[in-house]
Order: C-alpha cells, then sequence, then structure tokens
C-alpha cells in the first residue's frame, strides 16, 4: 500500500512514512494509491465482531505490512480499550429511521479520541523501531487539541504544540488542553480564529527548512493516519443497522471535512452507503459549495458549536482529487486560486460527481437550540449543539434509508449552550469532576508564523537536547 499527495509533487510514501509526515512536502495531502476494498461476503463476516476486531479487518490493509500484525492488533486493543463504553461507538434510536451514533465514550468525550488514541500509539511505535524523535503541531477549534494531548501527554519521543484560537473554544475544552501536566506538552493561544491556526500549522509544514529542523509531524486530519481509524465506525454503524444488505445514509456534522470523507473511504471500500450529508453550522461554505460550485471564503462567525467554527476545510482537497479524477495538477490550479483570491470554482463534471455522493444542509444557531429542546422533550436524550445540527440537518434529508447522525462530542462539553437551549445543564463525568478547577498553563501569541516558529524552536526538547539540529 503506498500512498499519493493530491498534488501530485510530492514523494509516494508507505505507510509509516505518511504516518509521519502529516502534510505532503507539495502542500497537499496523503491518500492511498487504491481503496482496498471488501466484497459483501466479507462484509457480512463482519457481523457480530467486538469494535477492535472490525477495527483489524477494515484497517490492516492499509498498513501495507508495514507494522507486524501482532503489534497492530495489540495497539488497536488498547486504543479502544480507553473507551469508557463496551461498544466502543454505540447507536442510539432517536426517530422511526433514525440513530445517533455515539462518537464521545472516548477519554476527552470527542469523536477525535476514536483517532487519536490509535494514531498517538502508531506514531510513538514507528518513532521507537527508528530510533527517532518528532515535534509534533495540530491546530485545534477545541476537541482534536484536547484528545492529542490526552493521548501523546508523557511519551517521550514527542514534543507537542497545540494552536487553538484565543477565547474561541468552550471553557471544558480549553481546560483540557491547558491542565496537562507533562513536560511535552504545550498549550499555545494564538490571537486569531481556527483558520489562522490551521493556516500558521501549514505554514509550519511548508517552510521545509523548519519542518525538517524539528522533524515536524501532525495530528490533524490533514495525516491520512487521522482519517483511517475513523473509517471504522461507519462500518459499524452499518452492520447493525443491515449491511451489506441493506443501505444506510449518514450525516455528519462538519468542519475540516474530515470525519465525513472517512465515511466516503468506507463507501469507496464496498460498505454500502446511500447518501452522505455533511451538516454545517453558520460557517457554512461547504453547504454553499454544494449549491452553487463556488467555494468562497468569508469570515469565520462564532456559534454555539465553536468546533464548526471553520472556513478553510482541509480534507475537501482530498474530494477534489477523488472528483476530478485524481488529476494532481487540477487540484493544484484549485489551490492556487484559493491562495490568490480566497475562492475558486469546481467545474460541472466534477461538481455533478461530487453532488452524486454528497448531499449538504446547514442549521442555524436558533434551529440548533430547537433541535437540542425538542429532541430532549420527545425522547429523553440530550444532544451538544454539534451532534444537534447533524439531527437537524438528517431531519431535513429524512428517506426510506436508515439514517445515522454521527453524534460528535459529549453535551458537557458545551454546558452554557446545551443549558440555554434545553434548561438541563449536563455533568463531566466522574473522572473530569474536577477538570475545571484544574491549574491552567498556556503561551499566548500572536497570529504569526515567524513568532510561533520561534517559540516552538525555543521549547522543542528535540531541539535543545540536539537529537535534532
Ligand atoms: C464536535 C465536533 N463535531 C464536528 C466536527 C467536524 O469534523 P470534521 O472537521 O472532521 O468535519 C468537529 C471538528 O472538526 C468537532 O470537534
Ligand atoms: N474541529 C476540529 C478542528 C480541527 O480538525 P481536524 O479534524 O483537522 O483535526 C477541532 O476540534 O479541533
Amino acid at each position: 500500500m503506498k500512498y499519493v499527495s493530491t498534488r501530485g509533487e510530492a514523494p509516494v510514501l508507505g505507510f509509516s512514512d505518511a504516518l509521519l509526515a502529516g502534510l505532503a512536502r507539495d502542500g497537499g495531502l496523503y491518500l492511498p494509491q487504491e481503496f482496498p476494498t471488501f466484497s459483501p461476503d466479507e462484509i457480512r463476516a463482519l457481523r457480530g465482531k467486538s469494535y477492535a476486531d472490525v477495527a483489524i479487518c477494515v484497517l490492516t490493509p492499509f498498513t501495507g505490512g508495514e507494522i507486524p500484525q501482532a503489534d497492530f492488533e495489540r495497539m488497536i486493543r488498547d486504543a479502544y480499550a480507553t473507551f469508557r463504553h463496551a461498544a466502543v461507538c454505540p447507536l442510539t434510536q432517536t426517530g422511526a429511521n433514525e440513530f445517533v451514533l455515539e462518537l464521545f465514550h472516548g477519554p476527552t468525550l470527542a469523536f477525535k479520541d476514536v483517532a487519536m488514541q490509535l494514531l498517538a500509539r502508531l506514531m510513538d511505535y514507528v518513532l521507537a523501531e527508528r530510533g527517532e524523535r518528532a515535534t509534533i503541531v495540530g491546530a485545534t477549534s477545541g476537541d482534536t487539541g484536547g484528545a492529542a494531548i490526552e493521548a501523546f501527554a508523557g511519551r517521550d519521543r514527542t514534543d507537542i504544540f497545540i494552536l487553538f484560537p484565543h477565547g474561541r473554544v468552550s471553557p471544558v475544552q480549553q481546560r483540557q488542553m491547558t491542565s496537562s501536566t507533562a513536560a511535552n506538552v504545550h498549550t499555545l493561544s494564538v490571537e486569531g480564529n481556527f483558520d489562522d491556526c490551521q493556516a500558521l500549522v501549514k505554514g509550519m509544514f511548508n517552510d521545509l527548512k523548519f519542518r525538517d529542523a524539528l522533524s515536524l509531524s501532525g495530528v490533524n486530519s490533514i495525516n491520512w493516519a487521522r482519517i483511517m481509524p475513523q473509517v471504522v465506525y461507519y462500518f459499524t454503524a452499518a452492520l447493525s443497522l443491515g449491511a451489506p444488505d441493506r443501505p444506510v445514509s449518514f450525516t455528519v456534522p462538519t468542519g475540516n471535512f474530515g470525519d465525513i470523507f472517512a465515511g466516503y473511504v468506507a463507501k469507496r471500500m464496498g460498505l454500502p452507503i446511500d447518501r452522505l450529508i455533511a451538516a454545517t453550522n453558520d460557517n457554512d461554505i461547504l453547504y454553499r459549495t454544494l449549491q452553487s460550485g463556488a467555494y468562497e471564503t468569508r469570515g469565520v462567525v462564532q456559534t454555539t458549536s465553536p468546533s464548526m467554527d471553520i472556513q478553510v476545510s482541509s480534507n475537501f482537497e482530498r474530494l477534489l482529487f477523488e472528483a476530478h479524477g485524481r488529476d494532481a495538477a487540477a487540484v493544484r490550479r484549485l489551490m492556487d486560486g484559493l491562495k490568490q483570491s480566497g475562492r475558486f470554482v469546481v467545474a460541472e463534471a466534477p461538481l455533478q460527481r461530487i453532488r452524486a455522493e454528497f448531499g449538504a444542509g446547514r442549521s442555524t444557531m436558533p434551529e440548533t437550540a430547537e433541535i437540542i429542546r425538542s429532541v430532549l422533550e420527545a425522547d429523553g436524550y440530550l444532544l451538544d449543539p454539534h451532534s444537534a445540527i447533524g439531527v437537524k440537518v438528517a431531519r431535513d434529508h429524512a428517506d426510506a434509508a436508515p439514517m445515522v447522525v454521527l453524534a460528535t462530542a459529549h453535551p458537557a462539553k458545551f454546558p452554557e449552550a446545551v443549558a440555554k437551549a434545553s434548561g438541563i445543564t449536563p455533568q463531566l463525568p466522574a473522572w473530569l469532576a474536577d477538570l475545571m478547577e484544574r491549574k491552567e498553563n498556556y503561551t499566548v501569541l500572536p497570529n504569526d508564523l515567524k513568532i510561533v516558529e520561534d517559540h516552538i524552536s525555543r521549547n522543542s526538547r528535540a531541539v535543545r537536547e540536539g537529537v535534532v539540529q
């Protein structure tokens, strides 16, 4: 199994190198050269297996045999043993034909744990095998940061630097990131929005001198190994609802387009998915793009679903690569247009291909609050604002196929918005009960690439100890 960049000008890599690379050296995103496929009989044979066993079957082809199988299986079992629900990602019914896929039973109460718990183990393993260290940089609108810090804290082959937008994450999300006492964790509050943080991270990867000097690695969904583990829960959810003998649709609260792209991968692997619906908040660039073909950035607006306050949606590039028949030159032209003018237009043929696979919808803040209230009243089920956006949009797209809505975060991460909508203040689970009393430790930095790079260089243990120059 080899991995190619969406921009076609970076080296083709094996799994371990793609894992450590994060962003490709040409600024593109890695994708498998071809997707492994499962026949209906092979999918049927996954019925009744545990989450970890399905993960082993679905994910093994992606490693290309580079990780010894027994080690890979151990890492998968260890990763999912950190989840507080026996099913790992259980399904709950919230309507006649509507199901919520709870992805928030991991250590930081968001779907990011599903990938991050495995990614950290894989990176640590590969670095140890090679006798190397890495400096991890990541941008977060609230959840990736907490999940990454939890997964990498105390690992001595990595320093981790997480950039979050100053004053734009929920208090619980902030405390999850800033209360780590591990020496390898560095939390940076950037004076900007999530797109600024993401641009800084990409800027560091594209600064090849800095990248090589610090052995940079990434934990955002620009890293293929962040998308890969998320493919598994599409399989487990669809299997529970009758796959491969019954097609199932999914609605996915969407920001960086990573989670829904994992659904697309599952479909390409042979899972019979009927429709994939992207649900956005007021930062609705993906909804607008699917409507008009014009991908046009506007200012990020702050909403009650802060993790989705994103305009530049990184993984859309992977979809563009697919929709253009893997023509990297076409992707480069679109990305150049975006850099120069903040927009590009998808041509008619690729747009039709995208529309054949994806639908989209939007939920405004009042609509999201109303769904939280009405689902609680009708079903006694408390949604977080991100998951509520999914339910709202799913209901706008209801038809005969079972619809699975991805519930991407626990309501206790956003107590204010949930209480305002429902009158109920959700409580953190016992193991996080004292979270808001824990001491915070973070550095505020301006939105300036040079200043952020200098800060990281000064604080990276790899540089201080002379492990990398
Ligand atoms: C709670 C929550 N829901 C939805 C999303 C959107 O996921 P994606 O960026 O993979 O589209 C995010 C973050 O990205 C999130 O943290
Ligand atoms: N919503 C995310 C934003 C970063 O997305 P990623 O999936 O690319 O890591 C967050 O909560 O940080």
